[in-house]
């Protein structure tokens, strides 16, 4: 296992953790290796594929965003080695969003002497005995959370479900409505998201959020925006017919109700980021909770509200319920919400495009909304080392767009894994 943290003290006297001796060097390794981080990158998929060529069955036929997700990862578990709860929830989905891909515990030494042989070529400077064996460490312990849970999902759940689209609504020249039929019953929560495979695009995964709260029918609704160059996007709003039939990895996602509480939800939605906004709505009326529920529908131009239909139905169903559309004319969504308030007693949701979640976060925070009451589906590109302005709103939405788990959600990005 790794070494675990140690403490010390600051000026003030409160307790500040010490990173642990393994975690100072991976972290030495990786700051050293960040300026050529893409060479890292090609070297080690050289690498794998060079040495173990059945391997690239496994990943796309472009592998132009699984190299971005590969580092994403990397850091994003050597910025927490020492925090096992964050590890273990982290690896653990990571594990088991990888039998859809054909992962299996056989793969990982392969993807682990790819990964040190990358290192060693690159980081030159500080690679050492000691940094070798704290990197072998780490990759074990990190792998074997993958394998196990992966292993303990195998007895619970298939690794993909297939998907029949039974209906397909253009709501706008670029938003579609999907409605599917899962061949096998698919167990999720309201708020949570899947991972989805075409049968145009093959091994080329993308996360949708689900529109509805689980249905009595089994169906499930998703709403997709085609992006440009957003090859799964494109197909799913311009291509897909009832009939089709595409593939579901698990659900995933923390961003669900707690009804163990009353507390009252402020939501934000931007763009087709309503769509688990529009679940979470449904979560609450099925419960009967009757708490207070604000949702800020934010949009560019008032044309793209496009579920605002279904919104108002609720609010004039449901008294607790007050939908506050936005569109870009009155100013960002995230100020709309800073305007209004007070929002310190109610939980946060926040999905959409990354800088709107982004923003939307410092502004709750700064309102006084604790952290810990505030959800949303980016925690790894909010909590990412060096994660700036940059990363929050460029490149395709499809690509850069959806949820934390993206970063996380491809074969063996984490090779690490
Ligand atoms: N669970 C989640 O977080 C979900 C996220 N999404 C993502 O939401 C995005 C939706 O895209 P579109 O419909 O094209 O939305 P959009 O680009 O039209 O924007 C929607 C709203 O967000 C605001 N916004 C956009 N960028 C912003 C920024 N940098 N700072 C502050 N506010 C900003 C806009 O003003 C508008 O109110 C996609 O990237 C999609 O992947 C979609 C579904 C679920």
């Amino acid at each position: 296992m790794m070494d675990g943290p140690t403490s010390t003290k600051d000026g003030t006297g409160a307790r500040i953790a010490e990173p642990s001796a393994d975690a100072v060097l991976v972290r030495r390794t990786l700051e050293e290796i960040a300026p050529v981080a893409d060479k890292v990158t090609s070297y080690f998929y050289a690498l794998l594929f060079v040495r173990d060529p059945a391997l690239r069955e496994l990943f796309p036929a472009a592998m132009d965003v699984q190299r971005d997700r590969l580092l994403k990862a990397l850091l994003t578990v050597a910025e927490r080695m020492d925090d096992s709860a964050f590890l273990g929830e982290y690896l653990g989905h990571l594990g088991r969003g990888h039998r859809k891909y054909g992962v299996v515990a056989a793969h990982y030494p392969a993807v682990g002497e790819a990964l040190i042989g990358a290192l060693v070529r690159y980081a030159e400077r500080s690679w050492d005995a000691e940094t070798e064996a704290a990197w072998v460490r780490a990759y074990t312990a990190i792998s074997q959370i993958m394998i196990d849970a992966a292993s303990q999902d195998e007895a619970k759940a298939p690794a993909w479900w297939q998907a029949e689209v039974v209906s397909h609504d253009l709501r706008t020249p670029d938003i579609a409505v999907l409605t599917l039929r899962p061949d096998a019953p698919y167990p999720f929560l309201a708020g949570q998201y899947t991972t989805l495979e075409t049968p145009w695009w093959p091994r080329v995964w993308r996360h949708y959020s689900f529109a509805s709260a689980p249905r009595p029918d089994g169906l499930l609704t998703l709403h997709v925006k085609s992006v440009p160059a957003g090859w799964v996007s494109r197909a799913l709003v311009h291509r897909a017919r009832p009939g089709d039939v595409l593939r579901l990895g698990p659900p995933a996602g923390s961003m669900t109700v707690d009804h163990a509480t009353d507390t009252g939800l402020l939501c934000l939605g931007g763009g087709t980021g309503i769509a688990p906004i529009k679940a979470l709505v449904e979560d609450v009326a099925e419960h009967g909770d009757r708490r207070q529920v604000d949702v800020f529908y934010g949009a560019r131009r008032g044309h793209d509200l496009y579920d605002m239909d279904t919104l108002l139905r609720l609010q004039k169903t449901f008294p607790w319920l007050a939908v506050h559309p936005v569109t870009e004319a009155q100013g960002p969504l995230p100020e709309a919400v800073r305007e209004t308030g007070p929002w310190t007693e109610r939980d946060a949701y926040l999905a959409g495009p990354l800088g709107m979640v982004r923003q939307g976060v410092d502004v709750l925070r700064g309102a006084g909304v604790p952290s810990e009451r505030i959800r949303h589906d980016f925690l790894a590109e909010l909590s990412a080392v060096g994660a700036g302005p940059a990363a929050a709103g460029g490149g395709s939405a499809e690509v850069g767009g959806v949820h934390g788990a993206h970063a996380l959600d491809v074969p063996v990005e984490v090779v690490a894994q």
